[in-house]
C-alpha cells in the first residue's frame, strides 16, 4: 500500500469529523454568519502568511530539484491566488488584520517547528492535510450546492477547482516517492506528522465556530 493510502486511512475519522463539524456544515448550506466567516478569514490569512513561509523552506530544504520547484510554485501559489481570495472577502467583509487565536498560533508554530527541527519528509508530511483536507472538504461542500446562491461560492470554487486538484495531486505525488525511499520508522514519523497536523485543521474550523479568543 503507498504511504498516502495508509496516511489517509489514519486520519479517515478525523476527516469525517472535520466534513460534519457545524462550521462546514454551516459554510456548506450558506446559513454561516458573517461573523464567523469574518473569523475564519482573518485566521487564515494569519495561517496563510506562516504557511508559505513553510512551503519556502521545504522548497530550501528538498533533495530533489523537482521537489524543490514544485514547493516553491506552492509557496507562491499559497501567497498569490489565496492572497487575492482573501483580499476579495477582507475588503467586502470589512475584515481588519488579526492576531492569531489559539487554534492558528498552535497550528502555525507546530509546522514551523516541524520544518525547523524535523527532516525534510516529516514537514511534506505535516503540510499536506492543508492540501488534501482542503481538496476533500471542498468538492464534499461543492457536490452539495445543488444550484443554492451561496454567499461563499468563491471560496468553494477555489477549493473544489481543477487547478487545486493538480497541486494536491503533486504534493501527495512527492510524498509517495519521497516515502518509498524511507525506513519503516521514517514512515511512521511522516504519518505522524500527517496526523497531527490533520488534527489541527479540526482545531482550525473549531476555533472559526467558537471565535476562540485568547484570555486578557
Ligand atoms: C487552515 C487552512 N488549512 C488549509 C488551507 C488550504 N491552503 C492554504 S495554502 C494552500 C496551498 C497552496 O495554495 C492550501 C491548500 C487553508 N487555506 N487554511
Amino acid at each position: 500500500m503507498k504511504w498516502s493510502e495508509q496516511a489517509w486511512q489514519a486520519i479517515e475519522s478525523i476527516y469525517s469529523k472535520i466534513i460534519v463539524h457545524p462550521f462546514n456544515q454551516a459554510l456548506c448550506n450558506g446559513s454561516l454568519t458573517e461573523e464567523k466567516f469574518s473569523f475564519y478569514i482573518a485566521q487564515d490569512a494569519v495561517y496563510l502568511a506562516s504557511f508559505s513561509r513553510v512551503l519556502a523552506m521545504i522548497a530550501a530544504k528538498a533533495h530533489q530539484s523537482k521537489q524543490l520547484l514544485s514547493f516553491a510554485q506552492f509557496a507562491s501559489t499559497a501567497v498569490v491566488v489565496e492572497q487575492s481570495l482573501h483580499g476579495n472577502y477582507f475588503e467586502k467583509l470589512q475584515i481588519t488584520a488579526a492576531q492569531a487565536a489559539p487554534a492558528c498560533f498552535q497550528y502555525t508554530n507546530y509546522l514551523q517547528a516541524t520544518v525547523a527541527f524535523e527532516p525534510v519528509e516529516t514537514a511534506m508530511a505535516a503540510v499536506l492535510p492543508c492540501f488534501w483536507i482542503y481538496r476533500e472538504v471542498g468538492l464534499h461542500i461543492y457536490r452539495q450546492q445543488n444550484g443554492i446562491n451561496n454567499p461563499y461560492k468563491n471560496w468553494i470554487d477555489t477549493y473544489a477547482g481543477e487547478a487545486f486538484d493538480a497541486a494536491v495531486t503533486e504534493a501527495i505525488a512527492i510524498c509517495d516517492a519521497v516515502a518509498a525511499t524511507l525506513t519503516p520508522q521514517q514512515q511512521a514519523h511522516m504519518q505522524q506528522a500527517f496526523v497531527t497536523a490533520s488534527r489541527m485543521e479540526w482545531l482550525f474550523w473549531n476555533s472559526a465556530w467558537q471565535m476562540e479568543q485568547w484570555a486578557v
